[in-house]
């Protein structure tokens, strides 16, 4: 039996240095001093004119090269025209703000235990920081159906229903879109099998992470959820019509992610990077908060399944050169890390000589 994402999580406990149950009563540790760090700074950052990452019609003809253009650019893109039905991006948006509109006793009946992975708390990458993040979260790995029972007496059935339509549509989007970016390279199911298509998909596996930033009273100096890359290899992710997230750019900073009704946006995560080689950019994205009105967001986070070995195609390696990451299983990873946070795809880089 291969471990599980759920295995890796309840090996790893992050230990929370918060309570569960976000309180934003107290707004000093809320405030994120300013750091000269240009990733830490939460003053706003001045528009970056007129960039933005590609919108993307997936019936566009040449589409695998401006996926691929896009994962090396910038690492991230949101796509039109994607074929998951208007209605179950209603449906999951309606989902999270009614789970996170529940009195905050109910929410804790979900609330995810210090060993746990799934329900209700705050973000898991907390840990590594002093300051709190405006917002809450609910993780689900596997079926939802015990805590959808303590949320919702009544209706955790149809939410249930949503969640698999979700997971599901997003299981076929993902896949595809990894061809896509792969294709861009010239990468076919030869040069990576465990990835073939008619493997029937089992060789993956996700997680959705339910997101609320609820309304701040002082946004320029709160943060949503803090800078950092996915350990994914593709990471979908539905916004509501509130903007907030932001990707970074060495050249250009922040830039943020405009939302755009019925797109979704696509996020090449850690893993991606490593079995790319390095060509595509795993993109450091966070998501400020907002005066005016709460957002919410819903990230699919796919990878593969935790025994697979990920390593640099070697189509993609100089013939002079060593891969630039030596090979890992998501679970490896995850436990990297767990403990390194934002180290971590430095510690599986190969050395060069120079
Ligand atoms: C399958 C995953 C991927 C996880 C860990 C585990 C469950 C929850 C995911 C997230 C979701 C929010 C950002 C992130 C950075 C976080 O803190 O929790 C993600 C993390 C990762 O991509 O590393
Ligand atoms: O809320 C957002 O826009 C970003 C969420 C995110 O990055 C995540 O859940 O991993
Ligand atoms: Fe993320």
């Amino acid at each position: 039996m291969p471990t599980m994402l759920t295995d890796v999580l309840r090996g790893n406990p992050i230990h929370l240095p918060h309570s569960h149950q976000p309180d934003f009563a107290s707004l000093m540790s809320y405030t994120w001093t300013c750091r000269d760090d240009p990733l830490f700074a939460v003053a706003p950052s001045p528009p970056a004119a007129g960039e933005n990452i590609p919108l993307i019609d997936l019936n566009q003809s040449d589409v695998a090269s401006h996926i691929g253009r896009a994962c090396r650019t910038w690492g991230a893109f949101q796509i039109i025209n994607h074929g998951v039905p208007l209605e179950l991006l209603q449906g999951i948006e309606l989902l999270t703000g009614s789970l996170f509109q529940l009195p905050v006793q109910r929410k804790l009946k979900a609330a995810r235990s210090d060993t746990g992975f799934s329900g209700y708390g705050v973000a898991r990458i907390s840990s590594f920081f002093s300051k709190k993040m405006w917002s809450e979260g609910f993780t689900i790995i596997g079926s939802p159906l015990n805590d959808f029972r303590k949320l919702w007496p009544q209706l955790h059935y149809n939410y249930c229903d949503i969640v698999e339509q979700y997971e599901e549509q997003m299981q076929k989007l993902a896949s595809k879109l990894m061809w896509l970016s792969l294709d861009s390279l010239d990468v076919s199911e030869e040069d990576i099998k465990w990835a073939s298509v008619s493997s029937d998909l089992n060789w993956a596996q996700s997680a959705l992470q339910l997101n609320h930033y609820p309304v701040c009273p002082e946004p320029d100096r709160a943060m949503g959820l803090a800078p950092h890359t996915d350990s994914t290899l593709l990471t979908i992710l539905y916004q509501n019509n509130t903007p907030g997230l932001q990707v970074f750019r060495d050249d250009l900073g922040w830039v943020t992610v405009p939302p755009v009704p019925g797109s979704l946006v696509v996020n090449v995560g850690d893993l991606f990077h490593i079995l790319s080689n390095g060509l595509f950019k795993s993109v450091i994205h966070r998501a400020r908060v907002n005066q005016i009105r709460s957002r919410l967001s819903v990230a699919f986070l796919w990878g593969p399944r935790s025994d697979t070995k990920i390593s640099p195609v070697p189509k993609l390696v100089s013939p002079d050169e060593s891969p630039l990451y030596r090979s890992v299983t998501w679970t490896e990873y995850l436990r990297t890390k767990a403990t390194h946070f934002n180290k971590a795809l430095s510690m599986i880089r190969n050395q060069r000589e120079e």
